[in-house]
């Protein structure tokens, strides 16, 4: 289990993250949902250690540094020029100590010319070959960034249905999307964050309300408007 407890974020003097308590547990899918600039990005970046200058407390269980069995999705994944997507897959096995693995069967699923320059892959490419990366390397925990952000429809498919499959063997995600639709058809729980702050947590049998409350609290003015508009 990954714990987050009274995480504090500033930049400046702006608070970007206040107080958030957040849990992740093994075999389950969290999804985080919150509006540009509510700080699902810099949660995420303090969680994985990519932020440092925070207050609260962030562990995990077993004493373990949160990076050493966790992968991470970016929202945008950065490749060195001239790497190949073979070359990617091996530079992150090898930066994790682990053995080097044929591929083959793995890019079945996404099927992607490993052979290419990964920095001339289109965005959608990339996204795939980043989550090949944390995909063979097998981790106990995924955060990912906006993962079905710039994934075609088939991918997409797919990608929900791997994400159960890795759930339903252990390993804990957490998700952030602004596709609704993908938050709750994948999630056990989701947690809203609104202005750095979590305002409310909903666990499965509650995602029913989740819609309408997200609209009343983010667009109470706006319905007031329609209402008289149309
Ligand atoms: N390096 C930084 N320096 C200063 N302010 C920052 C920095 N990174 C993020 N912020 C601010 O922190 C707030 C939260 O940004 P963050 O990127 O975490 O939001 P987000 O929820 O991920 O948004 P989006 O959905 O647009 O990706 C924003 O007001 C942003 O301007």
């Amino acid at each position: 289990m990954i714990e987050i407890l009274n995480l504090r974020k500033a930049y400046g003097r702006h608070v970007v993250l206040h107080d958030v308590n957040l849990t992740l547990r093994p075999g389950t899918i969290h999804g985080l949902v919150g509006a540009n600039g509510a700080g699902k990005t810099t949660l995420i970046n303090c969680l994985y250690g990519l932020e440092k200058d925070f207050t609260g407390t962030i562990r995990a269980t077993g004493g373990h540094a949160v990076r050493e069995h966790t992968g991470l999705l970016p929202y945008e994944p950065y490749f060195y020029p001239r790497l190949t997507g073979r070359e990617y897959l091996e530079f992150c096995l090898q930066a994790r100590g682990r053995p080097l693995i044929d591929f083959a069967g793995w890019n079945q699923l996404l099927e992607l010319p490993l052979d290419q320059y990964a920095d001339e892959y289109s965005a959608g490419m990339r996204k795939k070959l980043a989550l090949l990366a944390l995909l063979v390397q097998q981790l106990d925990y995924l955060i990912l960034d906006e993962p079905f952000n710039g994934l075609d429809l088939e991918a997409n498919l797919l990608l929900k249905a791997i994400l159960k499959r890795l759930r339903d063997r252990g390993t804990g995600i957490l998700l952030t999307s602004h596709i609704l639709g993908a938050l709750t058809e994948t999630s056990d729980e989701i947690s809203v964050l609104v202005g750095g702050r979590i305002q409310r947590h909903y666990a499965a049998d509650e995602f029913g309300t989740l819609e309408n409350d997200l609209l009343d609290s983010l667009h109470r003015e706006k319905l007031g408007l329609l209402t008289s508009l149309i």
